[in-house]
This record gives C-alpha cells, structure tokens and sequence, in this order.
C-alpha cells in the first residue's frame, strides 16, 4: 500500500472515533453532520445518510478538491461545499459541520446579527472561532450554498449556517471539532443569558487576546 493510502487510512480512523465520540455527546442527532480530512488532493470525507455514531473507516468517500466523487462510498450531500472550503483555505486540513441543538437554535433567532451571529462570551470562543458570521439560509446541499460558504471562509474559518447547524474549516480536524464545540457551549451560554444583561469581552481584552495568538 502507498504511503498516500496510508495517510488515508489514518485519517479515515480518527474521522470514524472523532464521529463516535460527537454522536455519544449528542452534538449532532440522528443521522446529520460530516466530517472531513484532506490529504494532499484528496478529501475523505463521511458517506450521505450514514449517523456520526456508526462510520466505518473503510467506507469513508474519497472526493477530489472540485468536489466530484473518486472512490469509496457515496459522499456526503455537503461534500461539495467541504471542497469549497479546502479551496477557500488551502492550508486547511479538516471540516466539521454538526446540527447541534444550542448552535441550530441562534441559527434561528429573527434578531439575530449576520456579522456575528454569537457575542465575545468567553476567551476560548475568541481563541478558537473569533467572529462568527451567519451564511443565509440554502437547502442542505444546494450548490448555492458552497458557494456562499467558499466566500465567507475567505475571511472567516467557522460560520453558522442559518436555520441549519456550524461549519468550522481548520488546520487538522480535530482543532476544526474543538472550534465547533465552542460554538455550541457558546450558543448555549447565550441562550441561558438572554433574559439578562451580560457583560461580553470588552475591545482591550480582545486586542490582548490576538496578540497572544500572534505570540
Ligand atoms: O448534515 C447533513 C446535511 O446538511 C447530513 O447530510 P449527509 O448525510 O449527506 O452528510
Ligand atoms: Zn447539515
């Protein structure tokens, strides 16, 4: 086998253990939600239809980065868009995108700011995600929403995808799960607090906090 089917093969195990262990914690019901790893020009990423909580590794699908089926098993219906975003960030090397409860109901909200869908709460949601832009609303799959989210990940790697669920793209995909973690503890802080006054970070703690990023 090649040192290229190799990596592959790596990257399918941690996809199926980091699905596992996202379906166990409840972060993305029933069968919603995909996952996926680039490998220099190839993406494997979760079969359509199939729940995080039962990925085979050796069922995964193997897409190239215009988004068009190599091998493996029938990719997912946002596999499309995860190519966008390998496209958008080319350093990028893993995409979560999950329905979880707390992040799928701020999606919702009628009021809510499509700059920054989620205030600065906590220093971990300015670390890992920043701002966090809302992408209009597309019916799962749309080729138009690859299109939108390939814009927005030009400037931002996590977004929320209204009336839908996250997408965070990141160096390895386990930072690019920590992110979307943070937008769902985040969602729902903000939730808990919206009947109260809150007091985000203010502008000097978040210049403090990007200067020790660029540290
Ligand atoms: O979350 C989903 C669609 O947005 C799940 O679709 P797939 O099962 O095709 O990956
Ligand atoms: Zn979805």
């Amino acid at each position: 086998m090649s040192a290229h089917e190799d990596t592959i093969r790596a990257a399918s195990e941690v996809i199926a253990e980091l699905g596992a262990s996202i379906f166990a914690r409840g972060l993305t019901p029933g069968r919603t939600g995909n996952l996926s790893c680039r490998i220099e020009d190839e993406i494997v990423v979760t079969p359509t239809g199939v729940s995080l909580g039962s990925l085979d590794p050796c069922r995964l699908a193997i897409i190239d980065l215009a988004g068009r089926p190599v091998r493996g098993g029938k990719p997912s219906k946002e596999a499309v868009m995860h190519a966008a975003l390998y496209r958008a960030r080319p350093a990028a090397r893993g995409v979560v995108h999950l329905h979880s409860t707390h992040a799928v109901a701020v999606s919702c909200l009628a009021d809510i700011d499509g700059r920054s869908a989620l205030p600065p709460l906590t220093a971990y949601f300015v670390m890992r995600v920043g701002r966090l832009p809302l992408v209009p609303y597309f019916a799962p799959g749309d080729p138009a929403l690859s299109v939108a989210v390939e814009e927005t990940a030009r400037e931002h790697h996590a977004m929320l995808l209204a009336n839908h669920g996250s997408i965070v793209v990141a160096e390895d995909l386990l930072s690019a799960a920590d992110a979307a973690e943070e937008i769902e503890e985040t969602a729902r802080l903000w939730l808990l607090l919206r009947e109260q006054r809150t007091r985000p970070l203010a502008d000097a703690q978040l210049t403090a906090l990007a200067e020790r990023r660029q540290a």
